[in-house]
């Protein structure tokens, strides 16, 4: 059985269709991504999850629940990340964990999950004076307080450096790597190919493609990616008619971005040779997810 399962859901608000026919199946022990722009609907689908929306239509399962009918059986089951607005500044880091952990038939150890996630050191501080980093990991750990088979995590590092997004990209993996099924929310591209077994791409209320990162990525109709400076000026426009190219773009510095398929990289290649231009500083690098999404969904994050 499935962790999580979602079939045909459907949700508008005021008429506008916003959730518009999703389904997917989250797996045991599996990181799941749902991946898209502002608005495409994610939140409304997890919240859909969680039972804190009912659908319009569809069903969703929780182990084998339903998230409104069995609201508090899968409360036990699905951990949920908080929202920042729902802590109050005024309480310490060991307060909140009381709290929540007292909210529960079978709570985690609180102390040994403030150990876990590198708050020991942090528990009299009021949640207000937290960095942005110690505030995401205080939430994973309020998220687990009640010893969930599964995390909904929406949006968790937003608005973080690089250094703790990738600190709580650790911990996100450690969460999953003690069992716990993890369905995640993002738009960064980069953080949800690092971490997710598979990823839904969610475009204006649909999933446009679900697959895992590296087979995203091998669907895009972009492969590859060749930049260079030529040793002469070329004529950009007659690149573009190249085999199986996609775009041509030529910045200030007079750097040449040519994305294509193999096939391009080598029909480049021969139209340089032929026209006694040389590549120089020439770079060949694979299609990253970012152009996978561009493809899917034809728009940018
Ligand atoms: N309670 C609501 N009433 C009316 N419209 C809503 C409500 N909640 C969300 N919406 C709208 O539904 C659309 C989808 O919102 P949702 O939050 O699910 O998208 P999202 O993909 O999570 O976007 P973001 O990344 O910006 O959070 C948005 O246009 C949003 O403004």
């Amino acid at each position: 059985m499935a962790m999580i399962e979602v079939r045909e859901l459907h949700k508008s608000y005021g008429g506008r269709k916003v959730v518009d026919g999703v389904s997917f199946e989250v797996a045991e022990g599996e990181i799941f991504g749902i991946l898209g722009p502002n608005g495409a609907g994610k939140t409304t689908t997890v919240e859909c999850v969680e039972g804190l929306r009912t659908p319009d239509s569809g069903t969703v399962r929780v182990a084998g629940h339903d998230p409104v009918a069995d609201r508090e059986q899968v409360t036990l089951l699905l951990g949920a990340q908080l929202q920042e607005s729902l802590l109050q500044d005024k309480l310490t880091v060991r307060e909140a964990l009381e709290l929540y952990a007292a909210c529960y038939p079978r709570p985690a150890d609180w102390r040994e999950l403030a150990d876990r996630l590198g708050l020991t050191e942090r528990l009299d501080i009021r949640f207000a004076k937290l960095s942005g980093g110690q505030k995401q990991r205080l939430f994973i750990a309020l998220a687990l307080i009640g010893n969930p088979r599964a995390v909904v995590l929406d949006e968790l590092t937003t608005g973080l450096d690089p250094r703790a997004r990738r600190d709580t990209w650790k911990l996100v993996e450690e969460v999953r790597d003690s069992g716990v099924t993890v369905l995640l929310v993002s738009h960064f591209m980069e953080e949800a190919q690092r971490l997710c077994d598979r990823i839904a791409v969610v475009d204006r209320g649909r999933i446009t493609a679900l697959d895992t990162p590296a087979g995203l990525i091998g669907r895009a109709a972009a492969r590859t990616v060749v930049s260079f400076l030529p040793s002469a000026p070329l004529d950009v426009r007659a690149l573009g008619a190249l085999e199986s190219a996609v775009s041509v773009e030529e910045a200030r510095d007079g750097r040449i971005t040519v994305t294509g398929t193999d096939d391009t990289t080598s029909a480049l290649l021969s139209h340089l040779a032929r026209h006694g231009v040389t590549a120089h500083h020439l770079r060949v690098s694979d299609a990253t997810l970012d152009d996978a999404f561009l493809d899917l969904t034809g728009t940018d994050t």
